[in-house]
């Protein structure tokens, strides 16, 4: 909650470094679901087709060099696609010392990090980053969680036993996310709605963590409840707009689920009032 002294910088940054020439589209969508869940500002550095897209969506956006509470990176890039000069500014960012949250293309250096780290994996990326651990395959993701596991009993397992590997927080998405610490506290989040099912999805709610720990960073707040806040803001916003819809919802985009964060952290204050 802002208060009178407050200024941009102490509601705190967020730099970005995300989105490529082949997935610009994801930039745009952390950066915005970023504004939209409360930050003071967001720095955004990535390549010139997703950063050109990044300012004609969100032009308060920042992209000169400069402080920051946390970084986002991996959003819409491949490993596949990325360059040496690349990998080497991620593991910079990776030592810097500030949080960061780490998804999609950036999971395969997330085990060197020397930060605080948040990682972002679905169940596929969650069982490739296993394997590169070291650890056991957690059975088909596709099962895993599903009817025959009502508790998440295996899902909190693997993800909490990830996190150890990594000494990082995970947050395994799915219809009900878990976020595990390398101590073993796992949380559950529902999602919902399951119309939050759609592409770009992953790359708003690394957004809406992103605000969330870059805001809270400097305040005490523990990584993964920070975590934890901005998977239950991402549901609930998706749910609100889903519900725009009528009373079994109707489906919804990404940037449906973005649009709708600020009344998602509206509630969560009136509630806390
Ligand atoms: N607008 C954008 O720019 C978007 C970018 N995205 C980015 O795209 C990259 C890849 O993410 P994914 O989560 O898709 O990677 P996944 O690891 O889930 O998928 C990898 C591959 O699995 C196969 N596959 C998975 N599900 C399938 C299905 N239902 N039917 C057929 N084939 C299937 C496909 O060959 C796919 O290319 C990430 O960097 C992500 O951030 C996505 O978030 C979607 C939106
Ligand atoms: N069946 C479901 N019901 C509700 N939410 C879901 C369901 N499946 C996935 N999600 C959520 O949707 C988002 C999808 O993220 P991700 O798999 O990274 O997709 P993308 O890469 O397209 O952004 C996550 O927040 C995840 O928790």
């Amino acid at each position: 909650m802002p208060t009178a002294t407050d200024d941009k910088y102490s509601r705190g940054v967020l730099g970005v470094r995300t989105g490529s020439e082949r997935y610009p589209g994801a930039a745009v969508l952390g950066v915005e679901a970023a504004h939209r869940a409360g930050i003071g500002m967001v720095r955004y550095v990535g390549p010139p087709t997703p950063a050109g897209l990044v300012l004609a969506a969100r032009p308060e956006t920042v992209t000169s060099a400069g402080r920051v509470q946390a970084w986002l990176i991996g959003s819409g890039t491949d490993p596949a696609d990325r360059t040496d000069a690349e990998t080497a500014a991620l593991r910079g960012i990776l030592a810097e010392g500030v949080p960061v949250i780490v998804d999609a293309g950036a999971l395969d250096l997330a085990a060197h990090a020397e930060v605080p780290l948040i990682v972002t994996p679905h169940a596929r990326e969650h069982a490739t980053l296993r394997r590169m651990l070291g650890l056991g395959a957690t059975g088909d993701p596709a099962l895993v969680g599903g009817v025959d596991d009502p508790d998440d009993h295996a899902r909190r397992h693997a993800a909490a036993e990830t996190a150890r590997a990594l000494d990082g927080v995970v947050v395994l998405k799915g219809s009900r996310t878990v976020v595990a610490t390398p101590d073993g506290w796992t949380a559950v989040v529902d999602a919902g709605t399951p119309w939050l099912a759609t592409a770009g999805t992953g790359d708003v709610l690394a957004g809406a963590i992103g605000a969330v720990v870059a805001s809270t960073a400097e305040h005490g707040v523990a990584p993964a409840l920070a975590a934890a806040a901005g998977v239950w803001l991402h549901g609930r916003a998706a749910a609100l707009a889903a519900a725009e819809h009528g009373e079994r919802g109707g489906p919804i985009t990404a940037l449906d689920v973005a649009a709708n964060l600020p009344r998602a952290a509206g509630e969560a204050l009136a509630a806390h009032a």
